[in-house]
């Protein structure tokens, strides 16, 4: 293991080291990002022929074809190439797939590396956020563990659209530096200790998109969507306070930043898998039309039953869950939120 001490591009000594763990849209995206702010960036991929587009070609050739990326981001199919000497390892495959993949993973991370989550997805079976699995695997502690959250679409940030996100870590210097290693003129990070708000807003924002998008699909206008919105910021609000995070962040760029994103934008997998539902398509024909990861799909049962385990009350996740097993239809979906007993807004 090396014993290199965490720089960052303000150094001035060396270009920081990124290893993007996986080539997927969001792993590409917020590679170029570090890559643009000078950082030298090895994305791992699994399948060589990607690995082979982005040194040869400069593309990705399966997420981002029409994308040249800069010289400075190269791909490897070997995790502990990529690892070597690593400031940062930055997660970005589904949220399910990360204890095995990581427990794979961890015997190349040098003992300074910060893991940096890209994740918004909560763990079956266990309800664990993805910094918890992160810390549960690899015994790294929680100082040198961050997450990156906000409304980013991958695709208007790889395009250099203005975006903005949170870096939560509990180390105040180690987000300043993974602040400054990703910090262009067109991505502005801010930071906070707030790891838990970031977590659950950019976990739950997608099981609300997945019910804008089935209003959405069933025909339904701006006010059902913006009253999903609205009370489905409520919902991650209640989830995330009662588990100590705090309510600025639920109103900040993880929380309504990317509730907005995600559910306004036809490039949001979650929001285009609900609309699929609402058209009509059941849980496996909207499954077989999806190439790309959909957390909400699998992390709406994780947060419910975290949501149980507090005792918060969840309405919309609560009956996303139940159209996602096919527990009840479309119409009763409707009646069973608009019909629940009044009660006061706050
Ligand atoms: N795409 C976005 O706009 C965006 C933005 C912010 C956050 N995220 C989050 O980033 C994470 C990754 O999403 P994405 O959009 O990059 O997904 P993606 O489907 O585009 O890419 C997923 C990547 O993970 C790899 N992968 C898939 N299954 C795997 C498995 N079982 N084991 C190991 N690797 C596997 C794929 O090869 C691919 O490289 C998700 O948690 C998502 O919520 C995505
Ligand atoms: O495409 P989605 O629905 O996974 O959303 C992507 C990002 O999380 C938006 O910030």
């Amino acid at each position: 293991m090396r014993h290199s001490p965490v720089l960052t591009t303000t150094s001035r000594q060396r270009p920081a080291r990124a290893a993007v763990f996986s080539a997927g849209s969001w792993g590409t995206a917020l590679g170029k990002v570090l890559a643009d702010t000078g950082s030298d960036v090895v994305l791992h991929a699994r399948r060589g022929k990607i690995a082979d587009g982005i040194n040869t070609r400069r593309r990705n050739p399966r997420y981002f074809p029409d994308i040249e990326l800069p010289p400075t981001l190269t791909a490897t199919t070997d995790p502990a190439a990529a690892l070597d000497g690593a400031d940062y390892l930055v997660l970005s495959i589904p949220a399910q797939s990360l204890r095995n993949n990581l427990a794979a993973w961890a015997p190349h991370i040098d003992p300074h590396t910060v893991v940096v989550s890209l994740m918004k997805g909560i763990e079956q079976g266990t309800g664990k956020r993805a910094s918890e699995v992160i810390s549960e695997v690899t015994g790294i502690p929680a100082g040198r563990i961050a997450v990156l959250s906000g409304p980013n679409l991958a695709r208007e940030v790889i395009t250099g659209q203005p975006a903005a996100a949170t870096i939560a870590c509990p180390d105040e210097e180690a987000a300043r530096r993974f602040q400054a290693a990703c910090r262009t003129p067109y991505f502005r990070p801010y930071t906070t200790a707030d790891v838990i708000g970031c977590e659950l807003g950019g976990a739950v924002k997608n099981v609300i998109a997945l019910a804008v998008g089935i209003a959405t699909g069933m025909g339904l206008g701006h006010n059902t969507t913006a009253t999903i919105i609205t009370r489905g910021l409520a919902e991650t609000t209640r989830l995330a306070t009662a588990l100590a995070a705090h309510p600025a962040t639920l109103a900040g760029l993880a929380g309504l930043g990317d509730l907005v994103a995600t559910c306004s934008s036809p490039l949001s997998r979650n929001r285009t898998f609900g609309t699929h539902l609402g058209r009509g398509l059941t849980v496996a024909q909207a499954t077989a039309t999806t190439r790309q990861t959909t957390e909400g799909v699998k992390s709406a049962q994780a947060i419910l039953d975290l949501a149980h385990t507090h005792d918060i009350d969840m309405p919309i996740t609560s009956v996303v869950t139940a159209l996602l097993h096919e527990k009840i239809t479309l119409d009763e979906a409707a009646t069973v939120l608009l019909q629940r007993p009044p009660k006061p807004e706050h």
